[in-house]
């Protein structure tokens, strides 16, 4: 089996560190590449990243830089800043990055201006790279404890997948290599879409049902979008799936839970999208998901009132009150 001794990690944010971390205890030298001189030189003085994991000791060794060309020649490397922000940063990776070297994806979204997935966007600007994405129910903040938690790892190219898997394996932290790299994708992007949801859901208290409701119906039109792009209805029932909906719509603890509360108690949604509040990828990807599904013909009337209430067209009462009019219909379709 292949394995990767270096592993450059692209993006020192929440995720990004915590990954750097499992990489160091998985035994790997970790490279963490960040954009913010300050953050990583607090790294390198071993006294961890109190912007996006306070309180949180760095036990294990990371080497910090500025330099993208430090972190872009690892054996392996991890995508980690935001959905919307991958393109620029595979260009800035274009030129030092070597043919062959596996790439995983670990941005939970979707192109905002191309509807494209993060696998898509990276063989338009990173052709020479392996493509592989990791997700799955793991809070950064958790697995930067060294919590116990399991991911997917996947790539078409199951031997990659496997090798990754082994290559990132430490004690509290257990990969399962999967190849159904689209569904994998689509099952981290889209429950953020359903635990805005369900937040607005238990910020209106309208109950546990309604939230359950919300959940399994939502779950459906995720379903039926993966099925739709070619994925495997198996993956989604697994850890990015179902796996990743049982903790994001669940706990405060979900940047886009908390976002969906704050809407759900009436909060305006230009207050909690303002510069400096927490990353909530799903408020970009309902609006995404909403225009894909209007493309492709795919019924999706949660996606579709969750991005109405992100835009501010729609108000959570009426988005209740439209989807519980919804002509009746037979569960399974
Ligand atoms: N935080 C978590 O628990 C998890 C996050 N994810 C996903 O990981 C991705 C990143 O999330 P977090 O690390 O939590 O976000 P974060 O907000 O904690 O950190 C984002 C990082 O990206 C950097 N960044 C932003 N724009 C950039 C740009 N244009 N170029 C270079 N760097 C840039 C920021 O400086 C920051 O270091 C998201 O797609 C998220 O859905 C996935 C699983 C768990
Ligand atoms: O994806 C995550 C856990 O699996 C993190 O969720 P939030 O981005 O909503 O905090």
């Amino acid at each position: 089996m292949e394995t990767f001794d270096t592993i450059g990690i692209i993006g020192a944010g929440a995720w990004g560190s915590a990954l750097a971390l499992v990489a160091s205890r998985a035994g790997r030298k970790a490279i963490l590449w960040g954009r913010d001189a300050e953050t990583v030189a607090s790294v390198n003085a071993g006294n961890g990243n109190p912007r996006y994991l306070p309180g949180i000791p760095f036990k294990e060794p990371i080497s910090g830089t500025i330099d993208l060309s430090e972190a872009a020649s690892a054996d392996l490397l991890l995508l980690v800043t935001p959905a919307q922000t991958l393109r620029a940063v595979l260009r800035d990776l274009q030129p030092l990055v070597a043919s062959g070297t596996p790439v995983v994806l670990c941005a939970k979204g979707i192109e905002r201006s191309t509807g494209r997935l993060m696998s898509e966007v990276l063989v338009e600007e990173l052709p020479q790279a392996r493509p592989a994405a990791l997700s799955g129910p793991s809070f950064a903040s958790d697995v930067a404890r060294g919590l116990p938690t399991a991911v997917t790892i996947a790539s078409a190219d199951g031997a990659l997948a496997d090798a990754i898997a082994d290559s990132l394996s430490a004690p509290a932290f257990r990969p399962y290599a999967a190849t159904d790299l689209v569904g994998v994708e689509i099952g981290g992007a889209l429950k953020n879409v359903l635990a805005i949801g369900a937040g607005a859901v238990a910020g209106a208290r309208l109950g546990k049902s309604a939230e359950a409701a919300l959940i399994a119906r939502g779950f459906a039109e995720i379903r039926r979008f993966a099925r739709r792009r070619g994925a495997e209805a198996e993956t989604l029932m697994g850890l990015s799936g179902l796996g990743d909906l049982m903790l994001t719509c669940s706990s405060v603890q979900s940047r886009n839970y908390a976002f969906g509360i704050g809407i759900g108690e009436g909060a305006a949604v230009a207050d909690l999208l303002a510069r400096g509040r927490p990353l909530a990828e799903g408020a970009m990807t309902a609006l995404i998901a909403r225009d894909l599904a209007r493309r492709e013909a795919i019924d999706m009337p949660i996606t579709e009132v969750v991005a109405e209430i992100v835009e501010g067209r729609l108000r959570l009462d009426a988005a209740i009150e439209r989807l519980m009019r919804r002509p009746l219909k037979r569960e399974e379709a």
